[in-house]
C-alpha cells in the first residue's frame, strides 16, 4: 500500500461557505506528512472529516487502501490515534489515570500504558495530577493517549501550538522519531513554515480549502529559486552596469540580488564589473526558503 491516506475530490461545504474544495490528499505511508496552511484554510475540518468527526458534503476518503464507509468506519479509526485540538483529560486525576480511562474506552491493555508513558517520557510524573503538569507535559500526555493501541496512523492538529521553544522542539523529536521506531505513519498540522521543515518527509500546503501544493519536502525545496547576492564597494555603478547587460537587479541590505545563472555568465559578469573598476568584495548563493516559496505560491504576504 502506497498511500495511508487518500482523498479524491473532497468537498465541505458549511450553510453558504465553501471550507474544502476538491481536495486530492496522498499520504504516503512511513511518512510524517506535514499539512500546511494559514488559520481558517481549513486543516482542522480537513482532519476531522478523515476521522469520521465532520461529514464531507462530497468525496471519497480511502484509508490504509480501503474506502471508508460508514460500516468499516469503526474498524479503520481503531488504528488511528488521533489529537484533534487541545487534548482532553481530567484535570484532577493523575496522568496514569487518565491513561488508563483512554486505554478502557479504546479497548487496549492496560499494560500498554508503560509503553507510551516511556515513548513521550512521562514515566516519572505519572502520579502526579494533571493540573499540576506544565503545557508540554499536557501536550505529551495527549499524544501518549493518541499512542495507546499502536495505531498505524497518527493524526496530530497542531501539536506544538501554545509550547515554549523546548517544549515545541521535544515535540518534534517525539514525531519525527514514531516513522522509524514504531512504523507509524504521521500526519501532522500547522501554520508553521519552519516547523514543517523541520520535522516532515511529505508536505501538503492548503490555502482557503484548496489544495495548492504537495509532494515531497526535497520536492517543495526544488520549487526554491536561487538567487546570487553581490556585494561591493559601489553598488549603485554595478547595479547600473549590470543592468546595462540587460541583468534584472535589485538591492537588498548592502547586497545585489540578481538572478542564478550559469557559473560562465556569473564569472563574466563580474569580470566587467571588475575592469569597470568595482570592487566585489563578496559573492554568494542564496536559497529562498519555506516562506518565499510558500509567498509565491500563494501570491499572498503575511499568509501565515
Ligand atoms: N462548524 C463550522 N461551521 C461553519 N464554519 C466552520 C465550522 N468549522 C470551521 N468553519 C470555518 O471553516 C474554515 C476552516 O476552519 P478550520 O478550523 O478547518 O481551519 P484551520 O486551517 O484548521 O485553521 P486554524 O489553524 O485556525 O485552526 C474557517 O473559516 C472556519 O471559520
Amino acid at each position: 500500500m502506497e498511500n495511508i491516506i487518500t482523498t479524491k475530490n473532497l468537498y465541505k461545504q458549511y450553510s453558504n461557505f465553501q471550507c474544502i474544495q476538491s481536495l486530492d490528499l496522498k499520504v504516503p505511508h512511513g511518512s510524517v506528512y506535514g499539512f500546511l496552511g494559514p488559520n481558517g484554510a481549513g486543516k482542522t475540518t480537513t482532519m476531522k472529516m478523515i476521522l469520521g468527526l465532520v461529514r464531507p458534503s462530497s468525496g471519497a476518503i480511502t484509508l490504509f487502501g480501503k474506502m471508508t464507509t460508514s460500516k468499516n468506519r469503526l474498524e479503520m479509526l481503531s488504528q488511528i490515534g488521533s489529537l484533534i485540538e487541545s487534548p482532553s483529560y481530567y484535570g484532577h486525576l493523575t496522568g496514569l489515570e487518565n491513561l488508563r480511562i483512554i486505554s478502557t474506552l479504546k479497548k487496549v491493555p492496560e499494560k500498554d500504558i508503560q509503553r507510551v508513558l516511556s515513548i513521550v517520557r512521562l514515566e516519572k510524573q505519572e502520579g502526579k495530577k494533571v493540573n499540576e503538569y506544565s503545557m508540554g507535559m499536557k501536550q505529551r500526555l495527549g499524544l501518549a493517549g493518541a499512542l495507546l493501541g499502536n495505531p498505524k496512523l497518527l493524526i496530530l492538529d497542531e501539536p506544538t501550538n501554545g509550547l515554549d521553544p523546548a517544549g515545541m522542539q521535544e515535540m518534534r523529536e517525539l514525531i519525527c522519531s514514531l516513522p522509524q521506531q514504531y512504523g507509524m505513519t504521521v500526519m501532522v498540522s500547522s501554520h508553521l513554515l519552519g516547523e514543517i521543515d523541520q520535522i516532515a518527509t511529505d508536505v501538503g500546503i492548503i490555502n482557503h480549502g484548496k489544495l495548492i501544493f504537495q509532494g515531497s519536502l526535497a520536492a517543495l525545496h526544488q520549487k526554491s529559486s536561487h538567487q546570487i547576492a553581490i556585494r561591493t564597494m559601489n553598488n549603485i555603478t554595478a547595479s547600473k552596469i549590470l543592468q546595462l547587460q540587460g541583468l534584472a537587479c535589485k538591492e537588498e541590505q548592502g547586497y545585489l540580488i540578481i538572478p542564478a545563472l550559469s557559473d560562465e555568465r556569473i564569472a563574466v559578469f563580474i569580470q566587467d564589473l571588475i575592469h569597470k573598476g568595482i570592487r566585489v568584495v563578496r559573492i554568494e548563493e542564496r536559497n529562498n526558503n519555506l516562506e518565499d516559496i510558500f509567498l509565491e505560491l500563494t501570491g499572498k504576504a503575511g499568509a501565515l
